[in-house]
């Protein structure tokens, strides 16, 4: 399978990836079970608490889930998820140094890009698949429909910003392939409404 083809397959399992911000390992495993409950089972965990990596090893054993790193800002953060089981990389931004340590370890990686140079660096990099982020502030959708026309074959994962209420506007734009956000997770935590906000999202279709 292509690197383009591996990463489509990471994008398009569900049209929402649920970005997670996990504090206490001991949520991992009912957390990712209610989400893949509701239909939602490409999880990323970002590297912004002090157990992310347990966490991705303990959500890994979840039947059905996907999991992939978030905030992976170097090609040691890279390594350490893969350790602890990450099948995909995602980054806020997109530096040479991560997309060569992404391909020499042949795992799937998804870059942020927030403007058409970034994308172009990218494309000299051989990635045609991006996180556009953070979509919202970045110019929303005025802005990725600008971009999209630009650069036809690229595709994107937006994130920052979408919510229940906006994720299937931005996944009518042909070029979003799915979309990242933290809606599914927020607040205390209830196994009942992260599964029902799940379904909610599982629901939605791509264009
Ligand atoms: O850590 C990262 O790498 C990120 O992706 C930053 C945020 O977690 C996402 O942008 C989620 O944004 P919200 O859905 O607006 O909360």
């Amino acid at each position: 399978m292509s690197d383009t083809a591996k990463l489509d397959a990471v994008m398009t399992r569900s049209t929402v990836i649920p970005v997670l911000v996990v504090k206490d390992v001991a949520q991992a495993r009912p957390l990712a079970e209610a989400l893949v409950a509701g239909g939602l089972t490409t999880l990323e965990v970002t590297l912004r608490t002090p157990c992310a990596l347990e966490v991705i090893a303990e959500m890994s054993k979840v039947e059905g889930a996907l999991v992939g790193a978030g905030t992976v800002l170097s090609p040691k953060d890279l390594e350490a998820s893969l350790k602890a089981g990450a099948e995909f990389i995602v980054s806020p931004g997109l530096t040479e140094s991560l997309a060569k340590s992404a391909a020499e370890h042949d795992v799937p990686f998804l870059p942020g890009v927030a403007n058409a140079g970034d994308i172009m660096r990218g494309l000299d990099l051989g990635l045609t698949r991006f996180k556009f982020f953070p979509a919202v502030t970045n110019g929303g959708l005025p802005a990725i429909k600008a971009m999209s026309s630009v650069f036809g074959a690229v595709r994107f994962c937006p994130t920052g910003g979408i919510t229940e209420a906006t994720a299937q506007e931005w996944l009518s734009v042909p070029s979003v392939s799915c979309v990242g956000g933290s809606w599914l997770t927020a607040g205390e935590f209830d196994a009942a409404e992260v599964t029902r906000r799940a379904k909610a999202a599982s629901a939605l279709k791509a264009s």
